[in-house]
């Protein structure tokens, strides 16, 4: 098997880096720190997910998640092993087919592989520094990769083979202690047995009495239901025998009540024939009744017409009275229709004549209130002479600025000047003449704006003026339109007042007229509503009214004669007399029905009362004949009840009894099964004592002196067979290594290593050159890898050379040469220059910006 192919992927140092190992002796090479540890951690990883710390540290620093990726060839076998921290992905692929996809199935296809963790990584992969610290920890090694130590867990005397033993200690003496439980159990049954006996026996004695006593009951039972039965018949009897004279001594009675009915029914008929003749007369009544209210009607009647002639009498003469002022107020109303049209003429022609003079005095009142200006000519002309005076002003002002601009440009034209001649006068220029100008120049300027200034505010004052005038003329204009207006509107309203006055005179004296006329109305008014009023009174009226009077006063005669003649036949008679000899009557009829129904009564009872005294004799005798004797009944059911008491309390006796019986029986039961359990556990002693002795022999065997040193004697021949066959691959001048085992069957004690010579003469291994202890150290791995694991694939060593000398350290790179032969391949991680010459591919890492970078090439 060979290491083909790592992957890291923020693994440690690494962001993605693939390694390959083409070589038969690999060496990973580059500074401390550069990451060439971490490539052999890959390789761990993925074999046995070994960490060299805590697995999350083992994701680069800043990443969330890891991922490494190794490829092993095993003949024409590609096995490629995926991992990953978090642990997400877990998968082992042979020649690209997916053979496991978890941890626990990768774990198990590795181990079957034939990479078993502790061998590999204690003999297979040797950390920095480590080659020579196997003749130290041999012992440890083999322990480790025998698995002895795990066997010492199991036979040390807290190990589960003792802890079992002592859980078998514990059940014999429990068994024990059940053997003294077990006879007492088998006392308690015998007892049990006794009582059961002695409790059935008792119980069917017990049965015995009761079924005597029973039968006693029974027989008085029946007894009593017979008197129960006659007692029965003979309070029907009694029953029936006192409701027979109840009755009779109550007919007696009611017949004796009954004894003065036929008086009595006499006495009443008598007196029925006088009301009968009273209420006869109740229809002479009703007539004189209707014949009294018929002349009330009609008295009332001639005093409502008697009242209505003397109205209409009286109306007619105020008719007549009315009529002169009746013909007086037709006369002015025909003048106030006439004269309406000319009064509403009147009214509205002063209501506009009162209108226009309140308007006329409005107009007034606003020409009035119109301000006084001066007169619009005098303004026109102040603003003539104004204007005039600012273009005066204007042409002043112009004359002095181009003066004053002259002044400059000869001023600039004497400051610039380069030549001798004067720009100005054109003579010779010299300082003190361009002085003497300049000078000149500037007063002048200075005086010219000095003047400037005072044209400039008798300019803005004669502007400010000349505003307020054309202000001034704007307000006058105004005004005087304004005036002009009111005066028009005066002088036609003036006009049409005129016209109006003169209309309202003209129509005065109509309107006089017309306002006498309605007075005059109004004052008639009232007198011609009144006469309006009796337009429909007149005479005929009044003679419908006189002869109804004469009708009625007729009929008055006739309808009192009719009461004189009723009056007299009833003799006083009044219709309350009549309503009570009515009520009295019905009364009495209904009494005499009464006495009547009672007659017939009276016979009823006699027959009632012949029947009862027969039935009385035969129930007398039927008591008689029954011959029942309540004493006798009472006295039987005492007796009887007294047994059932007995009965009761026996069946209760034995029930109790059985009760007990019952418990006594189960706790037998129970005593049984226990007996049968402890009888079982009992037995069980010797089958566990057995037992016991098997393990205690187990444990002898497994501990040191047994299983160990099998196992020791066995491997060690085959290591130092395989160590002796690398030894003689190495070419050294010694011609075997033997080890030997202080405690020869255990591991305990230390392990001697001594080399024979040609001569079998031994040397121990402190005597041997540093060459040659570094092939024993690494021959003795290899050795031991081989002996448990058949065949070696690959070899790790990481740092071999630190802390070694020169001499020292170029032995070594011979015997990891010479290990060729026996091991195919070798993985060298080292920091040294020096064991590249030995390398057949190189393996470069270098940290660049915080992350290790491989650089890979034949022999470089
Ligand atoms: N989780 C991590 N993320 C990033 N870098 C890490 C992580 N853990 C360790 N390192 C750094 O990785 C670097 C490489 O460590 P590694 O042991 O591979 O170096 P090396 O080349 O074998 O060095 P030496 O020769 O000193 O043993 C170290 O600088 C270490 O500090």
């Amino acid at each position: 098997m060979r290491v083909d192919k790592v992957k890291l992927i923020n693994f440690l140092s690494h962001d993605e880096t693939t390694v390959t190992f083409k070589g038969d002796i690999n060496v990973i090479i580059g500074h401390n720190g550069a990451g060439k540890s971490s490539i052999i951690d890959a390789i761990n990883f993925a074999l046995f997910k070994a960490t060299r710390g805590k697995i999350d540290d083992m994701v680069k620093r800043g990443k969330a998640s890891a991922l490494v990726e190794l490829e092993l060839k095993m003949g024409n076998s590609l096995v490629k092993i995926q991992r990953s921290i978090p642990s997400r992905k877990e998968l082992l692929f042979i020649n690209d087919k997916l053979i496991a996809r978890s941890a626990k199935e990768v774990n198990k296809k590795v181990e079957e592989l034939g990479l078993d963790s502790r061998v590999v990584l204690t003999t297979m992969i040797v950390r920095q520094g480590e080659i020579e610290n196997i003749f130290e920890n041999l012992s440890d090694i083999l322990k480790k990769v025998m698995m002895i130590d795990n066997l010492e867990k199991l036979t040390e005397s807290n190990g589960r083979i003792r802890s079992i033993i002592m859980e078998y200690d514990a059940k014999i003496k429990a068994s024990q202690d059940s053997e003294k439980r077990l006879k007492e159990l088998r006392e308690e049954r015998d007892s049990k047995d006794k009582e059961i006996l002695n409790l059935e026996q008792l119980i069917r004695k017990l049965d015995d009495e009761l079924s005597a006593l029973k039968q006693e009951e029974s027989r008085l039972a029946t007894e009593v239901n017979q008197l129960q039965e006659k007692a029965k018949i003979f309070h029907g009897l009694k029953t029936g025998l006192d409701r027979v004279e109840r009755e009779l001594s109550k007919l007696d009675q009611e017949r004796k009540d009954l004894a003065n009915i036929p008086q009595e029914i006499e006495r009443l008929e008598k007196r029925q024939r006088k009301l009968k003749e009273i209420v006869e007369k109740k229809p002479d009544i009703i007539d004189l009744e209707n014949a009294e209210k018929s002349l009330k009607d009609l008295n009332n009647r001639l005093k409502k017409l008697v009242q209505e002639r003397d109205k209409i009498h009286a109306d007619l003469k105020k008719k007549k009275e009315l009529e002169r002022f009746h013909i007086e107020y037709e006369k002015y109303k025909k003048n106030y229709d006439e004269l309406k049209h000319i009064h509403e003429d009147f009214i509205s022609t002063s209501r506009s004549l009162s209108d226009k003079r309140k308007s006329l005095n409005e107009i007034e009142t606003k020409l009035r209130a119109l301000p006084v200006t001066r007169k619009i000519d005098e303004i026109q002309k102040e603003i003539e002479e104004i204007s005039q005076k600012i273009n005066d002003l204007n042409t002043n002002m112009g004359a002095i600025n181009s003066e004053l601009d002259q002044i400059g440009k000869s001023m600039n034209a004497l400051i610039s000047a380069k030549e001798d001649k004067c720009p100005v006068c054109g003579g010779p220029l010299d300082e003190l003449h361009k002085k003497q100008l300049l000078e000149q120049y500037n007063s002048r300027e200075k005086e010219l704006k000095e003047r400037l200034k005072g044209l400039k505010e008798i300019q803005d004052s004669l502007q400010e003026r000349m505003r307020r005038l054309n202000l001034e003329l704007k307000n006058a204009q105004n005004n005087q339109s304004k005036a002009e207006n009111y005066k028009e509107q005066i002088s036609n309203l003036s006009r049409e007042i005129s016209e109006l006055q003169e209309k309202v005179n003209r129509l005065q004296s109509l309107e006089e007229k017309y306002r006498e006329a309605s007075d005059k109305l109004k004052e008639l008014d009232s007198s011609e509503r009144e006469y309006l009023s009796l337009l429909g009174v007149n005479e005929e009226e009044l003679d419908r009214r006189e002869e109804e009077i004469a009708t009625i006063n007729h009929e008055i005669e006739e309808v009192s004669a009719k009461i004189q003649q009723l009056s007299s036949r009833l003799g006083g008679l009044t219709r309350e007399d009549i309503g009570k000899a009515e009520k009295e009557l019905r009364d009495l009829e209904w009494a005499l029905s009464e006495l009547i129904r009672k007659k017939g009564r009276v016979e009823q009872i006699s027959e009632r009362i012949e029947s009862l005294l027969k039935q009385r004799d035969e129930l007398r005798k039927e008591i008689e004949d029954l011959s029942f004797d309540q004493l006798e009944l009472d006295r039987k059911r005492k007796d009887r009840d007294a047994l059932r008491v007995q009965i009761e309390t026996l069946q209760r006796d034995i029930g109790e009894k059985r009760g007990k019986l019952h418990e006594i029986i189960e706790r037998r039961k129970q005593l049984e099964s226990e007996i049968t359990e402890l009888t079982e556990k009992v037995k069980q002693v010797q089958d566990l004592s057995r037992a016991k002795e098997r393990l205690e022999k187990l444990r002898r065997i497994l501990s040191e002196g047994g299983l160990q040193s099998y196992l020791i004697s066995t491997l060690k021949g085959r290591i130092e067979n395989n160590l002796n066959d690398i030894m003689s691959m190495f070419n050294m001048s010694f011609a075997r290594v033997i080890l030997t085992f202080q405690e020869s069957r255990s591991l305990s004690g230390k392990i001697d290593i001594q080399a024979l010579d040609q001569n079998g003469q031994s040397l121990p291994i402190g005597m041997l050159s540093g060459g040659e202890k570094i092939a024993i150290a690494l021959g003795l791995r290899l050795a031991i890898a081989r002996s448990l694991m058949g065949s070696l694939g690959f070899m790790i060593l990481d740092e071999p050379t630190i802390h070694l000398d020169s001499q020292r350290r170029a032995e070594l790179l011979s015997v990891i040469q010479e290990s060729m032969r026996v091991v195919p391949q070798i993985i060298v991680v080292t920091h040294d220059e020096e064991v590249l010459r030995i390398a057949e591919y190189v393996i470069r890492v270098e940290k660049v910006g915080g992350k290790s970078e491989v650089i890979e090439g034949v022999n470089q």
